[in-house]
């Protein structure tokens, strides 16, 4: 089974609009409600290219609920463990020419829940993917993703995450199957900017000197580089195609890549699905179907069994 757990998951409200002027009424020429938070978008991903998941984490409050509903319509297996206080966020992004978000803080995560969740996670199994995706709210420790991999770490699981700065660096050592960080986030791990490939090769190669397998690093409208295991470097342009809304890029791109991997055991296919259905997304309002991804591969949809 694969589980993805968001700790801070949200509703997305996406508005597109015309301009954006601080200070004054802006009117939007579109708006939509969708199920956010990384781990969830990965898990609507997974359902779109027909793998089944669970999507675990926190929810609170009226929006926790919607949330969690929208979930299971879009075909996802939830399983929440609900707060006693708060809402879940409500985070807001706006497409007006360029991309403006505004994230929500969060609810308070309770010591109780955290309980509760380590309990859920005690119950995953040998062959079991573990996808973590996303910020903590700031009321918890730095160190909860390691903690969790520390107590999974002497089961076969295989772990994603999809992490910035010590969140990431702190799992380094459980050895993670994937890690996907953006040129930025690469960067800003070992306080440098990364823009040649050369160098986000170099540094990615960093990561797994200190533990990590697969090394994904996304650039955006650049496309991406892969480092696997045995350190073969994969690296692409993305398709072309008009960006409408590029929120939940990456973290398509982590579903694409584990489906790619889990349905052909290829890396390169497990590449080039992750880059399409990144692209995908990011030329759609949300997250992209799998005609949308399909469509971006170039490929007949049968070479990654979709
Ligand atoms: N402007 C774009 N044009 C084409 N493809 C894009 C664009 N933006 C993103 N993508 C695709 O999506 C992948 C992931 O994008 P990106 O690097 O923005 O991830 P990210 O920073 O993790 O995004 P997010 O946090 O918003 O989900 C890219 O490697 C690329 O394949
Ligand atoms: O605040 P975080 O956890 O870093 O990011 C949350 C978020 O921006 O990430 C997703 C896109 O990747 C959105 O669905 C969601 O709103």
């Amino acid at each position: 089974m694969i589980y993805t757990v968001t700790f801070n998951p949200s509703l997305d409200y996406v508005v597109q609009a015309d301009q954006l002027i601080p200070g004054e009424i802006n009117r939007t020429t579109s708006e939509h409600i969708y199920p956010g938070g990384k781990g969830n978008n990965v898990s609507v991903i997974l359902s779109n290219l027909g793998l089944k998941s669970k999507a675990l984490g926190f929810k609170a409050g009226f929006t926790g609920d919607v949330l969690e509903k929208m979930l299971e319509e879009f075909g996802c297996e939830t399983d929440f463990i609900p707060l006693k206080e708060g809402n879940s966020r409500i985070n807001v992004k706006i497409n007006a020419g360029t991309e403006t978000e505004i994230n929500g803080q969060g609810p308070v995560i309770t010591e109780e829940a955290i309980q509760a969740l380590y309990e859920k996670l005690d119950k995953l199994e040998e062959g079991d993917v573990l996808i973590l995706a996303g910020s903590i709210p700031n009321t918890l420790p730095e160190d909860i993703y390691e903690r969790i991999l520390e107590r999974l770490s002497g089961k076969e699981i295989r772990f994603v995450v999809d992490a910035t700065k010590d969140l990431l660096l702190k799992v380094m050592k459980y050895h993670p199957f994937l890690i996907k960080p953006n040129n930025h986030e690469l960067g800003e791990m070992f306080n440098v900017e990364l823009e040649r490939k050369e160098d986000i090769i170099i540094y990615a190669k960093k990561l797994q000197a200190l533990g990590a397998q697969h090394v994904l690093v996304s650039m955006a409208g650049d496309g991406a580089i892969l480092v696997t295991k045995d350190g073969k470097v994969y690296e692409t342009m993305p398709p072309k195609g008009k960006v409408v809304n590029s929120v939940g890029a990456g973290d398509s791109m982590v579903a694409g890549f584990i489906t790619g991997y889990l349905n052909t055991k290829d890396m390169e296919k497990a590449f080039r699905l992750g880059v399409a259905a990144g692209s995908a997304s990011a030329f759609c309002s949300w997250l992209a179907t799998r005609d949308e991804i399909v469509a971006l591969l170039g490929e007949p949809a049968e070479v990654y069994h979709i």
